[in-house]
């Protein structure tokens, strides 16, 4: 069976052959009633990548095919069974949102009914009131149920829950995971690394237009090093604490920290030493690797290669980071 939506070698460029390229030979595949984040700081090309999946754009290299057909060519085949919540969902400020629905719908084939739209989303008491007098949170979930009309094979979310509130951030993650339960395919672009560690069954982080790890979320955040910190007791050094597998060292706030590979053995001689002196380690942490260090550390590592020479991108200096042949993938 051909996956919902296959990503080939995709590159995009602005603004011509000599342009910028936002995207460089991106490959991934999202299975059926699979949900796939794609994660990455600001500018990393994600909504770049997510455009020509929508069919908005075509790729400067490389080939794309949504539920087996090109998004871009094949749109009338391709559109009817996608949903799409952009970004920005730009619906008409006087209007109500059940009449921004109901517009919505007379484009749709095989709409459901707009009261079931809004009551999915939580906006079933907020029918008529005008979009202009929606708060942000519920414009973004507008936008939702407009992507929902057409009872979507493939839906696309881009930032879904930006401006929500934690209550409507869970009951949207609910909607998604019931909307996956039924066999939808979703992918998600976010900046919330809880969002993802929830939803996904597969994640890739972007840097510099390149996928640089991807996974699942456990995967990722077992291949990051677990971590140690506590703040250093009155009258004791780091040259006073125990060697353990990896190097003390002390942060700017004064909290003195270790990443460690063998997180259970190093805890239980460092509590060990301290028993034995008879000491508190005050405010002591001990955690797993995680997805948001996996993503940190690709940030650290993009302001590092931003602060050096090579950092033009479009360039030809892009020394070391995010090439080709140079990812870090934890799984395919
Ligand atoms: N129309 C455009 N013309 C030229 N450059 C563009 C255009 N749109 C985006 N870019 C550039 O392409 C790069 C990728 O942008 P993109 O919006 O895809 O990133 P993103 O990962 O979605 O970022 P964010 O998390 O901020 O939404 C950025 O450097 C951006 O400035």
């Amino acid at each position: 069976m051909v996956n919902p939506i296959e990503v080939a070698g995709l590159s995009r460029r602005y603004g011509g052959p000599q342009g910028f390229e936002a995207v460089r030979d991106v490959s991934f595949t999202v299975r059926g009633g699979e949900l796939f984040a794609l994660l990455g700081t600001n500018g990393a090309g994600k909504t770049s990548t997510v455009e020509v999946l929508e069919g908005l754009a075509r790729p400067s290299a490389g080939t794309v095919r949504v539920l087996g057909h090109d998004p871009y060519r094949e749109r009338a085949k391709v559109r009817p069974r996608t949903g799409v919540m952009l970004q920005e969902g730009g619906f008409p400020s006087d209007l109500t949102a059940a009449e921004t629905l109901r517009m919505w719908a007379g484009c749709t084939t095989g709409a459901r009914p707009v009261a079931e739209a809004l009551d999915l989303v939580g906006l079933a008491g907020r029918a008529g009131v005008a979009v202009k007098r929606l708060s942000g949170g519920e414009r973004r979930r507008l936008d939702l149920a407009a992507a929902l009309l057409g009872r979507p094979a493939v839906l696309f979310l881009d930032e879904p829950t930006t401006g929500l509130d934690p209550e409507s951030r869970r009951a949207t993650w609910d909607l998604v995971r019931s909307l996956l339960n039924e066999g939808t395919t979703v992918l998600l672009t976010t900046h919330y690394l809880e969002e993802a560690a929830e939803l996904a069954d597969r994640v890739a982080i972007m840097h510099a237009g390149s996928i640089v790890l991807s996974g699942t979320p456990a995967e990722i955040a077992a291949a990051q090093p677990s971590s140690i910190s506590f703040e250093l007791p009155v009258g004791v050094t780091v040259a006073d604490l125990p060697a353990l597998s990896g190097e003390w060292s002390t942060g700017p706030a004064g909290r003195t920290s270790m990443t460690t590979a063998r997180l259970q053995a190093d805890l239980g001689a460092l509590l060990a030493w301290a028993d034995a002196r008879d000491l508190t380690l005050p405010g002591l942490d001990a955690r797993s690797g995680s997805l948001e260090e996996a993503f940190l550390a690709v940030a650290r590592r993009e302001r590092a290669t931003a602060a050096g020479p090579a950092a033009k991108r479009g360039g030809t200096a892009r020394r070391g980071f995010g090439r080709r042949g140079d990812r870090n993938e934890v799984a395919a």
